[in-house]
């Protein structure tokens, strides 16, 4: 039997490292290993490296290829020796929060949308560039690179030879890269940070990054969100909602989208298409923090969850329990509504933080909506969609038809797909076998408790938070 060609794809996420063998023909995995990170909002690089070795990136003999997926939007800042300046400062790290509002409110937010496609937020890389340049300009000083997780890590096994590299997808997160001139604007990066870094060059789709000396190919990479699209071949009319450390909802589009109001990212996707995105900080440790919270596993949590009324007595969690970006409240802190000696049951508390989860996500799906962009098919990934309460609620939260594709890491699924396309050289991603998956309608009789849900969750942040 011919040997089959074997590719790997990896997503160096907030919570941990994946990385999955797949065949490079017909996409099946081989097998997938994981070691975690460091639960934290600012960690240093090497701590990636090492995950990456704990989950088996030391053997990679094997592999003819392999691409890296990540976490968006990470402060990578490398003196001249290369070594980071300080710990990469995550997505979800919100310390440049008044360097994000400055950032919007000097240039304008119309502005930001219609030229580079995204709107300061704390999670974005330029704010937390302006913040080390307010808050430690002697670090700033020392600063001669400047990248994202997936191009450091990329570098990383390529043994730090050549120039870095990155992709439009993840640059299109950073708030110095235009999804309209599909370039740098290393304008804004000088104005916002005060100094110009070295920045890594924006290769293809389908590039190599480079080979490693025992000639494994490596691919460009992508934004983790834009490896999950790829990962899942998402298809026009397909909204995915992903539920990692982050919450998700986005889809693969032609068209540009220009959103003054921050809400709607208008990241690039790792097709050379569009990924309109808006992602919450709060996501699948909503559900786990619960469950901490009642002194159960995850599996006692869902059956908790499912065993009260659908309505959780009437009990609202306001989820916002890292601050929050979708609404921008990144001081934000959680809050249980609603409480009455009744309504206060393990179940209940259980069932609200499903329900606050999913109106959290359903609040940013209408926003897509708002925009004409329709979820013919919601399609549900990430860790916390593998929680069988929340899965049974989502098509009655969403009020629409819900996939739950078979358990997989998708993110690291589409690095792998991008690794065989840049071994390929072909024009498109090898078309993959669709994975099997189950899909759930909501029920007829959620038309109006799930309303009544919804119209409390609204009312809650309305009284909490004046939006
Ligand atoms: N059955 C489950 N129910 C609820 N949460 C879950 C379940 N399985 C995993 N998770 C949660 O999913 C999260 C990990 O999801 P993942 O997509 O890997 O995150 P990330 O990519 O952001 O690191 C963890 O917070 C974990 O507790
Ligand atoms: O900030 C974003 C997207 O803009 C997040 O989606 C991060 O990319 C983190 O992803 P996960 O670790 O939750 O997968």
């Amino acid at each position: 039997m011919a040997s089959r060609t074997i590719v790997a794809g990896i997503d160096s996420s907030t919570q941990s490292c994946k990385i999955v063998r797949v065949d490079a023909e017909t996409g099946q995995i081989l097998s997938s290993s994981s070691a975690p990170h460091p639960d934290s909002t600012a960690v240093h690089p090497d701590r990636w490296w090492e995950a990456f070795q704990a989950a088996g990136g030391a053997d990679l003999g094997d592999i003819e290829a392999v691409s890296v997926s990540a976490q968006q939007h990470g402060m990578v800042a490398l003196d001249a020796d290369d070594a980071p300046v300080f710990d990469a400062l995550l997505w979800n790290d919100v310390r440049s929060a008044p360097q994000a509002q400055r950032l919007r409110d000097e240039l304008g937010a119309q502005v930001w949308a219609d030229e580079i496609g995204i709107v300061p937020v704390p999670s974005f890389t330029i704010t937390k560039l302006a913040w080390l340049a307010e808050n430690h300009p002697d670090l700033a000083d020392r600063v001669s690179k400047v990248m994202l997780p997936h191009d450091w890590l990329t570098w990383q096994i390529l043994g730090r030879a050549g120039y870095p590299t990155t992709d439009r997808s993840d640059a299109s997160g950073t708030g110095y890269y235009s999804v309209c001139d599909e370039a740098y604007r290393l304008d804004l990066l000088e104005w916002a940070f005060g100094r110009s870094p070295d920045l890594p060059t924006v290769i293809g789709p389908s590039a190599t990054a480079g080979t490693t000396p025992s000639g494994m190919l490596v691919g460009p990479g992508c934004g983790d969100n834009a490896g999950a699209a790829l990962g899942l071949a998402l298809r026009p009319g397909e909204v995915a909602v992903s539920i990692g450390t982050s919450g998700t909802v986005f889809t693969s589009t032609d068209t540009k989208i220009s959103d003054p109001s921050g809400a709607i990212a208008g990241f690039a996707d790792a097709t050379g298409r569009q990924l309109p995105l808006l992602a919450t900080i709060n996501g699948a440790r909503v559900l786990g923090s619960t469950a901490d919270l009642l002194d159960v596993s995850l599996e006692k949590f869902d059956a908790l969850a499912s065993a009260g009324p659908v309505d959780a007595g009437g009990l609202t969690l306001v989820p916002y329990l890292d601050g929050e970006r979708t609404p921008n409240l990144p001081h934000a802190s959680g809050s249980l509504v609603g409480l009455t000696r009744a309504a206060m049951k393990p179940e209940n508390v259980a069932r609200a933080s499903v329900l606050g989860l999913l109106c959290l996500l359903a609040d940013a799906m209408d926003k897509l909506r708002a925009r004409n962009i329709e979820a013919q098919r919601i399609v549900l990934v990430g860790g916390g969609s593998r929680s069988r309460s929340l899965q049974a609620a989502a098509a009655d939260i969403f009020q629409a038809e819900v996939v739950i594709p078979e358990p997989g890491e998708y993110v690291a699924l589409g690095a792998a797909r991008q690794a065989a396309w840049a071994l390929s050289k072909a024009d498109e991603p090898p078309a993959w076998e669709r994975r099997t998956e189950r899909t759930i309608s909501p029920s007829s009789s959620s038309v109006d408790w799930s309303a009544a849900v919804r119209g409390r969750f609204g009312e809650a942040r309305e009284r909490l938070y004046g939006i």
